[in-house]
């Protein structure tokens, strides 16, 4: 494989619950590079995340990983494929701590490129909270958590949900560090945000969603110069949005 193929073909993807169709015909392509999705909400974008990731299954499409088709699969089976989640909301255990978390998932780090060692130098904050239960951690120290999680999964492609929601800015900075270091690595990054800003300087470039299909994309921070585009498809000065598309 070389670095200008696709390490994530999303082809036609159809997906809903029950009769209802949400996602309406996706085609997309990831390389060695970080793609952000964006849009309002209700769009579509955590289904897709879970679609991608076999937990929802697709009614249609496919889904091709580094040349190999993984919809359908079973969630574990997917991971193994090398696709990791981090899943809006980050799912920790409140009684276990940092450090148990991530031996949980040790055992299928050996000779491989992530280690919670590796984990903790990257994100050095959490080396400091090692004895802490989930319950203890902030939001920024939850989500770093779930993401060396999922990086111990030695994934070929992390895809995480809102990892921003609720975090203080100079966290928000970190977890952008920590994208950039993750595609340096070699590792792709598909990243739902709803806060524009954060996802124009997670990734170059960005997708929007509308109504289950992409609809539109933008490179660099093309979008944030343009308020009139941020209006139709982000539906920004929305009432029910006003600020978060900050
Ligand atoms: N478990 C579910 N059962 C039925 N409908 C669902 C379920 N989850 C989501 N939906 C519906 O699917 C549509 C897309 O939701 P989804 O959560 O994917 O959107 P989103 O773009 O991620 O928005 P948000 O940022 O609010 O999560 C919405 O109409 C939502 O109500």
């Amino acid at each position: 494989m070389t670095d200008d193929q696709a390490l994530l073909e999303v082809r036609d993807l159809r997906a809903g619950y029950g009769v209802s169709r949400v996602l309406d015909g996706v085609s997309f392509r990831v390389a060695h590079e970080a793609v952000a999705i964006v849009g309002r909400n209700g769009m579509g974008k955590s289904t897709l995340c879970d679609t991608l990731v076999g937990l929802l299954r697709a009614s249609g499409g496919e889904v091709v990983l580094r040349g190999e088709r993984i919809d359908g699969l079973a969630p574990e089976r997917v991971a193994n494929s090398g696709i990791a989640y981090v899943p809006q909301g980050r799912r920790l255990f409140p009684s276990l701590t940092v450090d148990e978390h991530l031996a949980m998932l040790a055992r299928r780090t050996r000779g491989k490129r992530w280690t919670p060692d590796a984990v903790y130098e990257l994100f050095p904050r959490l080396a400091e909270r090692k004895k802490h239960g989930g319950a203890d951690l902030s939001g920024g120290e939850q989500q770093m958590l779930a993401v060396g999680r999922a990086l111990l999964l030695n994934a070929h492609v992390i895809v995480m949900d809102e990892p921003s929601e609720g975090l203080a800015p100079t966290i928000v900075d970190v977890l952008v560090d920590a994208v950039h270091h993750l595609v340096d690595q070699g590792v792709a990054v598909l990243v739902v945000e709803q806060n524009l800003r954060a996802a124009v300087r997670m990734a170059h470039r960005q997708l929007v969603m509308v109504s289950g299909r992409l609809e539109a994309e933008f490179a660099g921070d093309e979008l944030l110069a343009r308020p009139d585009l941020q209006h139709r498809y982000l539906g920004v000065g929305g009432h029910e949005l006003e600020g978060e598309y900050r």
